[in-house]
């Protein structure tokens, strides 16, 4: 039996066998079935990959050690997610397009790097896993997660390691970026050291499942991905929908604060659970992020890291940053702190080492600055193209055979916003204020588009701390646990796709149940239905919920329905307070 399965992903893959019949009542969320160790898939090339014990669990997909057919050691992992799933088919089609092995070579070559934390694909394929079909990809294995030893050291990293992982974390990016991709969600959980001999020396960045295209044109906020990422870490572009390079280094900034055991302002406040709240104090928190960042750091703020995010701060929307100019403050940093930027990572705190320093680098600025050949990144303009929807395209991308140099890689395994928008002063960066994106003007250019929402509510997005949200119209999100209780007028286009859930509140002393109306409503559904049971019952809070389709007098969409199905960005619910 699936764990559990939506009905269907819209736009993926998922055949007859991974439909309906498999929905597991009241989940609305899919993970794949358990593999069973021992099981052998075969992937698209005919290699076999015997699968280990599981060792990672994520949001969406589950991760086993695996081998080869013939070898004994597993020194490969299986990444397995039901095929309606959107973010394996994303990193997947990534790592094939983009990861090759001699790109990675050759960007090492180039950059005079001797390591680079950028994984790459082994082999990948399609299994059937009782009776549900799967998509899974063989990655080659690492070791434990930084998350693992950020908790084991009570929430914070050696300072000279925070560094280094800011230096090699630099050097993933630039790689990415000349791609065209950003990568938008790198967290301690994502990063892993490497397994060779030595692999502690290097991380590597995981989790490719929110990759997409950077923009490079107008900056134009996308409704459908907003607050997409780890909310701790989502950038203030993530939350308005936007993937951007400069984005990217500010999760970094984000999780470099957070290694420091400096605790971020909207973890601190508990906010996690609101979107539209973290992302106003993240845009509070950069408007002046020296002096934000002298609260934070009530023993002084490192230069590397004051001159990294004031950096940040200032780049602009469709800006190349300057990896060498970031990578040089740390450097600096390890510089005066005496420690070497090789050898193994350091991940045990020093006895008498303060809550973010082990010894202090200099608060002054530095001024030396690496020269290295720019590199000339393969830009794609992204404003119509920033994801890669689910075709069947890829049971033709045949991935690379293992070559003799893979396979020495593969050892032994050892273990697992409101001034901003005024003070963005590049005309490129036109950063607007969270509180201004439930305005029409603010989304796309599409004057008739509202997003109101109340700050209780999200409509998709549920702040799942530590966890990544992905809004893509490919894959369900989890269920929140939370419930809401508001009233409302939905507005619906003809091409929204709309799921309301709806808890009625218990009354007291009537021994009443609480009842769930699901009321989900589709483009070729012109009713909106609300469940019967309820719609009987006048004193019951759901009858004050109206959904009702944007159609003309004369049945027609209106014409600000009819431009909306032009534009598949401009948001498809209107959310307004009901007045009585
Ligand atoms: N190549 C690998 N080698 C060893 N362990 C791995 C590898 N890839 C992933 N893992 C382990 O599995 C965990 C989950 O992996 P990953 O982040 O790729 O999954 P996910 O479903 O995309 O997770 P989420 O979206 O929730 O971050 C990682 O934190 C790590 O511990």
């Amino acid at each position: 039996m699936p764990r559990a399965v939506k009905p269907k992903a819209p736009g993926a893959l998922a055949d007859k066998k991974s439909g309906p019949a498999k929905k597991a009542k009241g989940k609305l969320y899919a993970m794949p079935e358990k593999l069973k160790e021992g099981t052998v898939l075969t992937d698209l090339a005919k290699g076999q990959w015997r699968i280990g014990p599981s060792i990672g669990i994520g949001g969406f997909g589950e991760i086993y050690a695996a081998s080869r057919v013939g070898d004994k050691s597993q020194d490969a992992v299986v990444k397995c997610e039901p095929h309606g799933n959107g973010p394996l088919f994303v990193e997947m089609h990534f790592y094939l397009r983009n990861a090759k092995m001699d790109d990675i070579k050759q960007f090492k070559q180039q950059h005079g790097l001797k390591e680079l934390g950028m994984p790459y694909i082994l082999a990948n394929g399609s299994a059937d896993v009782n009776g549900q079909k799967h998509r899974f990809i063989v990655m080659p294995r690492y070791g434990s997660d930084v998350s693992k030893f950020y908790i084991e050291n009570g929430k914070r990293l050696p300072e000279g390691t925070v560094y280094r992982l800011a230096i090699q974390m630099l050097d993933v990016y630039q790689f990415m970026h000349s791609t065209g991709y950003v990568h938008a969600d790198l967290k301690a959980a994502n990063i892993l050291l490497g397994l060779d001999k030595g692999g502690a020396s290097q991380a590597y960045l995981v989790d490719f499942g929110l990759a997409s295209h950077y923009v490079t044109g107008d900056f134009k906020p996308d409704p459908k991905k907003m607050h997409n990422g780890t909310i701790e870490y989502t950038s203030r572009d993530a939350h308005m929908g936007v993937p951007t390079r400069r984005a990217d280094l500010e999760i970094l900034g984000y999780n470099l604060i957070e290694w420091l055991g400096i605790e971020l302002p909207w973890v601190r406040d508990k906010l996690l659970g609101v979107p539209l709240k973290v992302q106003k104090a993240k845009e509070s928190f950069m408007n002046d992020v020296g002096t934000s960042l002298k609260q934070l750091f009530p023993q002084g703020v490192s230069a590397a890291i004051g001159d990294y995010m004031k950096y940040v701060s200032k780049l602009a929307h469709n800006e190349a940053p300057d990896y060498d100019k970031c990578r040089q403050w740390f450097l600096n940093a390890l510089k005066q702190m005496k420690i070497p930027n090789s050898g193994e990572l350091e991940f045990k705190l020093k006895p008498h080492s303060s809550n973010n320093n082990e010894s202090s680098p200099p608060k002054t600025k530095p001024n030396a600055v690496r020269k290295v050949k720019k590199d000339s990144p393969r830009v794609m303009d992204s404003s119509t193209d920033d994801i890669i929807y689910a075709s069947d395209e890829e049971e033709k991308v045949l991935p690379k055979k293992r070559s003799p140099a893979d396979k020495r890689k593969l050892k032994p395994p050892t273990v697992s916003p409101k001034k901003r928008a005024l003070q963005a002063k590049s005309q490129n960066s036109p950063r607007v204020p969270a509180t201004d994106l439930s305005s029409s003007k603010s989304l796309s250019g599409t004057p008739n588009s509202k997003l109101n929402c109340s700050p209780g509510l999200s409509l998709r997005s549920s702040g799942r701390p530590g966890k990544t949200v992905i809004n893509d119209d490919l894959t369900p999100n989890p269920r929140s646990k939370k419930t809401y209780e508001f009233n409302f007028e939905l507005d619906v286009s003809m091409d929204a796709n709309v799921i309301v859930n709806v808890k009625r509140k218990k009354k007291a002393g009537t021994g009443e149940q609480p009842n769930d109306v699901n009321s989900p409503s589709s483009s070729s559904s012109k009713a909106v239905k609300i469940n019967s049971a309820s719609a009987k019952d006048k004193d019951s809070p759901v009858k004050r919920i109206n959904l009702r389709k944007l159609i003309n007098e004369s049945g027609a969409a209106s014409p600000s329905t009819a431009a909306r199905s032009h534009s598949p960005r401009t948001p498809a619910v209107t959310v307004r307070k009901y007045r009585r």
